[in-house]
């Protein structure tokens, strides 16, 4: 069978960024990781998800090469991250919540020491600074640096070497909303530059705005892989469309067709529907348009409903 890669002109898909083949890993009792496969493709903003516990950590962690597994084949970029390859090393970059800093210095002391363990020029220490948009705080001591800023250096610090594959482990934890935004931006624009990113969050709206495709995890197990708006179809998450309770009433909402659940929540007469458009213009009708305010199904709905049956089931 000829591959891809000896016929350039072939149409097959290019490899994959990451492949994982029937990984498991257990801490002692802990079956931390259950028969996971998956593949991120190149160049895709790739999210893991799951409940506290659920794996998500010992996944990426095997897929840097920080662990290894105990049953199953790992491929990163081509090549194999266990025993630790530096070439391989090179080519990856990881974010983690414990990274390390050269607190007593500033951020560019601190950025200009790691691009000479690389052996980088100065210039990349500079770079790196810009590509996090804190070039500002180049003169500033970590130690001085606020919570949000640090998260950026962090990031910076794991882009210096500019790898393919980048890891994020919780890359907006403890940010305040307008940080996580104005990370958002930074992440997307890296996305934008060709770079596969393999991020785990506890964010579903954060998931919803990067990711390509979400792998949700729990109890070290693949319960679903792929884009949020699928997700959140193939789940059939209903949407709901909010009414004054003083305008319609529980009675007439259930006699709609299409009306899935109807409840009273906070004066608001709440219709739970999977045929959103149709029974919207029906209420729009009995109360006027205006009067209707519509809530979509999001990530967090299909997450809620995945988990919260796996946890209960
Ligand atoms: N070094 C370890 N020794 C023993 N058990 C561990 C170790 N690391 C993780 N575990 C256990 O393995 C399971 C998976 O942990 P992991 O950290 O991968 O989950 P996680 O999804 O990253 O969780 P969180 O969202 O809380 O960070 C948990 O039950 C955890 O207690």
């Amino acid at each position: 069978m000829s591959s891809a890669r000896s016929t350039p002109d072939a149409a097959g898909p290019p490899a994959p960024a990451v492949r994982l083949d029937g990984v498991s890993k257990s801490y002692g009792e802990v079956r931390a990781l259950d028969d996971v496969s998956l593949t991120v493709r190149q160049g895709e903003f790739f999210g893991v998800l799951g409940p506290n516990g659920a794996g998500k950590s010992t996944l990426v962690e095997i897929m840097v090469g920080m662990r290894r597994p105990d049953a199953g084949t790992v491929s990163v970029l081509g090549g194999s991250p266990w025993p630790r390859d530096t070439a391989l090393l090179r080519r990856i970059g990881v974010q983690t919540q414990s990274s390390a800093f050269f607190t007593r210095l500033t951020a560019g002391e601190h950025l200009a020491t790691v691009a000479a363990l690389y052996g980088l020029d100065r210039a990349a220490a500079g770079r790196a600074l810009e590509q996090v948009d804190l070039a500002d705080r180049a003169r500033t001591r970590v130690d001085d640096l606020s919570g949000g800023q640090r998260q950026r250096l962090a990031l910076a610090t794991a882009l210096i070497h500019r790898p393919d594959l980048i890891f994020l482990d919780e890359p907006t934890a403890a940010l305040d909303p307008q940080a996580r935004r104005s990370l958002w931006e930074v992440l997307r624009s890296l996305r934008g530059e060709g770079r596969t990113i393999v991020c785990t969050t506890h964010h579903l709206d954060e998931a919803e705005a990067l990711c390509d495709r979400v792998a949700i995890v729990a109890r070290g197990a693949l319960l679903a892989l792929d884009s949020p708006g699928s997700l959140v179809r193939s789940l059939a998450a209903p949407a709901r469309l909010l009414v004054p309770a003083d305008r319609l009433s529980v009675a007439q909402a259930e006699g709609l067709d299409g009306v899935d659940r109807v409840t009273v929540e906070g004066g608001e007469v709440v219709i739970e529907t999977r045929a959103a458009n149709r029974v919207l213009v029906a209420v729009g009708e009995l109360v006027g348009i205006e009067t209707v305010q519509t809530r979509t199904a999001t990530l967090e709905d299909a997450y809620l409903r995945l988990t919260g049956s796996e946890q209960h089931g």
